[in-house]
């Protein structure tokens, strides 16, 4: 983006106090938002927030010491969108795992100061010749993220063509935790996953996820809040949803984490993924003229 581009999205979407655009890490053009409850960084490559943290407490969202920021590559951490697939696609081995949604540019369309002194931003993804070959359906889709004592996240999609169209879609949350040794995931209990450690095996969850070792679940069915109690940093986050029905909850541990590249020898002890989805089974059909909003919103309570 031309400094021009820059001083243009400031003129016509900054927040005086609370919302600016900045060139971030690696040339990325992000918004900084600062308001009076937390701070966040969103880039507007993925339309990906990458930090959030309330005022007063540790960072809710994990982001890789060793991320890397370039133009088309996702980045480790934040709150990356998955779109208009999860996983592989279903047909295409050479499209993008978890769709392009990530790694293209999206448009600021809207910011605005909401609620009691909350900051909103509202994206939606930029069509381009590559999208569209990927992607040839009529389906804008908006992220609407808002800033506050919560971060809401919303995702939604419109089927503005003729046929049904079939949506795998994650807000693929990384959460920063003290230790991974040191929590527990709960709201999961007594519901069905699938394995994919153990080749998509279906198993059972009884009680609450403790993670010791390469963790990739697809919870299906699954719309009741999930709560990651992290006695290190005495807090627990909770993460209600609405149009979501699967969770999937990923840690990479060492063996994955030291292939990927950009997590670092540490990185497993201190994050977890729990994320909004609807993924296998649980994909959205789209009827043409229909809507579907995926909402996440996470907030925080002490454990004192
Ligand atoms: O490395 P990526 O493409 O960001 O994916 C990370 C992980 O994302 C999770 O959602 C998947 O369940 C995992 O299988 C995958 O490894």
């Amino acid at each position: 983006m031309q400094p021009a581009d820059l001083n243009a999205l400031n003129q016509r979407f900054s927040i005086s106090g609370q919302l600016v655009f900045k060139e971030g890490p690696g040339g990325l053009i992000v918004a900084e938002i600062a308001n009076a409850h937390a701070e966040a960084v969103i880039a507007l490559q993925g339309a990906h927030v990458m930090t959030y943290q309330p005022r007063g407490q540790e960072p809710v969202l994990w982001l890789s010491k060793f991320a890397k920021f370039a133009p088309g590559k996702s980045i480790r951490g934040g709150v990356p969108v998955c779109w208009p697939w999860f996983g592989p696609h279903p047909s295409e081995a050479s499209y993008p795992a978890h769709g392009y949604a990530r790694t293209v540019m999206w448009d600021v369309l809207e910011t605005a100061a909401v609620n009691e002194g909350d900051t909103q931003i509202k994206f939606g993804l930029a069509e381009t010749e590559t999208t569209r070959a990927q992607w040839p359906h009529a389906s804008p889709v908006l992220l609407i993220v808002t800033i506050g004592k919560a971060l809401s996240v919303e995702l939604v999609t419109s089927n503005n063509g003729s046929t049904p169209l079939v949506i795998g879609e994650a807000l693929h949350t990384y959460f920063n935790i003290s230790d991974v040794a040191d929590m527990a995931i709960l709201g999961l209990e007594k519901t069905d996953y699938l394995d994919k450690v153990a080749d998509f095996a279906s198993k059972h969850q009884e009680g609450a996820i403790q993670i010791e070792s390469e963790v990739d679940r697809v919870y299906l069915n699954t719309e009741a809040d999930c709560l990651i109690e992290d006695r290190g940093f005495k807090r627990r986050i909770r993460i209600a949803k609405k149009g979501s029905r699967s969770t999937v909850v990923w840690n990479p541990w060492t063996e994955k984490a030291d292939k990927m590249g950009d997590f670092g020898p540490e990185g497993h002890r201190e994050m977890v993924c729990v994320e909004t989805a609807n993924a296998l089974e649980n994909v959205v059909t789209l009827a043409p003229g229909e809507r579907h909003s995926m909402l996440a919103v996470i907030s925080t309570e002490s454990l004192d």
